[in-house]
């Protein structure tokens, strides 16, 4: 797992560093990544660099020095003032500067690369319009980008994007920021480079999964188990109507390992048989349930009747619409965004603007975890902690991707996992599936993959 840290976390931490050791230069040691990531992006050619007025500059100022023993630097210091060690370096190096907004845009024509460190941590989300012109029109042109510790524009804390750089490759240091890693934000920092300048990374409540963890924790069978010790899941999905929903949540089950997979939903026995003949119909001894998907309506009597069977509930789709009043510790809601949106009374548009917090508050008030679907998934605790699933290519955004997930989900929640780790493990081996067998394949035939996946992760 990586500790993603917000702006003042990652101040907090600095601090603590030069507590310790007043003399400590982080800002050389940024620069020096800096410098070696821009040569890996742009072996040659002139690099134009846009300067800010605080620190982020002066890491920009101290790559351009670097950079500008082997290369033509030229520095667009687009807030008129500059980190003043910084540009004495840069220009004692031989750096050049371009003297107004149309000159910095016109370098663009034969720019191999533009190094971004107009603001960084102490940034006020948009910019200047000098600068959005220009960051706009890297764009159009098709610059590489390399942004300093963050695309400039984004709040670093994430939230709405309006006008930011969008870079090609994002230097940061010691650890991810949320703007890195939460939408809408994390799609304008391209490939994400950490450089370890020396400062601890504390422990927050926000972290991202990664393959290791699937590879550690997943619930591999051994000598002593059985179909009920690996764990049963009942599903009760999908109806006359929407049939299909209950054979990809089954699918997504038994191809995530689970011991048994029991159905006592609304679609026709012989089509689940006939395609799944290992499932067992009807209710019986469970470890945990998956509701909702396919139901066609949200329906109070089914979710009644789920309720009683007391295990830990998936509760996907329609059954979204009629939670309990209370009583949902160790349950996994599984939204889209537009379900979130219903269940918080909010627009849509506010979910996607601010997508952690929406899904920290849903769990919040249910006491339930909450995995958010979409391009990039959340996992919110009623604690508030965090944790982001391994990101998948966007072909899974795809009708029945997420009557899978749940069924996935379930498995994992049967085998013991607690809600937090099944939906993240859950979301994150979909995502790896579609990964490792990118193109449009249909999520029936996605979950085909999981097996090769699961048995191939990699420690
Ligand atoms: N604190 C440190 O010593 C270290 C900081 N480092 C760098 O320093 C950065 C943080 O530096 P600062 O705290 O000086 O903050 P920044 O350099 O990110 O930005 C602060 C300055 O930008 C202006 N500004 C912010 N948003 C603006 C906007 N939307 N439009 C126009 N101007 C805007 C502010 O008024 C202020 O002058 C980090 O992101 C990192 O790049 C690194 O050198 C590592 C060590
Ligand atoms: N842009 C995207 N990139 C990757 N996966 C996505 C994207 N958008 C949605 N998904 C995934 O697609 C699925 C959609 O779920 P959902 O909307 O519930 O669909 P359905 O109910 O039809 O199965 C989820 O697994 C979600 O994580
Ligand atoms: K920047």
């Amino acid at each position: 797992m990586k500790t993603v840290v917000t702006a003042q976390q990652m101040r907090d931490a600095e601090r603590a560093v030069w507590d310790a050791d007043p003399d400590v230069d982080l800002m050389t040691r940024a620069a020096a990544g800096v410098a070696r990531v821009a040569d890996e992006m742009a072996p040659e050619g002139p690099v134009l660099v846009v300067v800010g007025p605080g620190n982020n500059g002066g890491d920009g100022l101290f790559a351009a020095a670097t950079l500008a023993e082997s290369r033509e630097v030229l520095l667009w210091l687009a807030a008129g003032r500059a980190h003043d060690e910084g540009l004495a370096a840069a220009r004692s190096a031989g750096c050049r500067e371009v003297g107004d907004p149309a000159s910095a845009r016109a370098r663009l024509a034969d720019a191999s690369l533009v190094i971004d460190a107009f603001t960084g941590l102490g940034a006020r989300p948009g910019l200047p319009p000098d600068v959005a012109t220009f960051a706009a029109a890297c764009e159009a042109w098709q610059v590489p980008v390399l942004a300093v510790d963050q695309p400039s524009g984004l709040g670093t804390d994430g939230g709405p994007v309006g006008h930011s750089f969008n870079a090609t490759v994002t230097a940061t240091f010691a650890a991810r920021k949320p703007c890195h890693v939460v939408e809408p934000a994390a799609s304008r920092c391209g490939d994400v480079v950490v450089q370890d300048i020396g400062v601890p990374v504390p422990a927050t409540d926000l972290r991202i999964l990664e393959e290791s963890d699937l590879a550690n924790w997943w619930p591999t069978p051994d000598a002593a188990s059985d179909k009920y010790s690996r764990g049963v899941v009942l599903l009760d999905t999908g109806s006359e109507r929407y049939a299909g929903a209950a054979l990809l949540g089954i699918s997504g089950a038994l191809h995530a390992g689970a011991g048994m997979v029991r159905y006592a939903g609304g679609a026709p026995s012989g089509l689940v048989l006939g395609r799944f003949p290992s499932v067992v119909l009807g209710e019986g001894r469970a470890q945990a349930a998956v509701v909702g998907s396919g139901w066609g309506e949200p329906d109070e009597a089914r979710m009644a009747r789920a309720v009683e069977l007391g295990l830990p509930l998936v509760v996907d789709a329609d059954a979204l619409g009629v939670l309990p009043d209370g009583g949902m510790e160790g349950w996994l809601l599984t939204p889209h965004a537009g379900e979130l949106a219903r269940l918080l009374g909010v627009g849509r548009d506010e979910v996607e603007a601010d997508p952690l917090g929406a899904a920290r508050e849903a769990a919040r008030r249910h006491g339930a975890t909450v995995l958010l679907k979409g391009a990039a998934q959340y996992v919110a605790e009623p604690s508030g902690r965090v944790t982001v699933a391994v990101r998948g290519p966007n072909w899974t955004a795809q009708a029945g991707s997420g009557d899978v997930l749940a069924g996935i989900c379930g498995t994992l929640l049967a085998a013991g996992l607690p809600a937090w780790k099944a939906a993240a493990m859950g979301a994150s081996v979909q995502a790896l599936a579609a990964q490792r067998h990118p193109g449009p394949y249909p999520p029936d035939r996605l979950t085909e993959f999981l097996p090769t996946v699961v048995a191939n992760l990699d420690a």
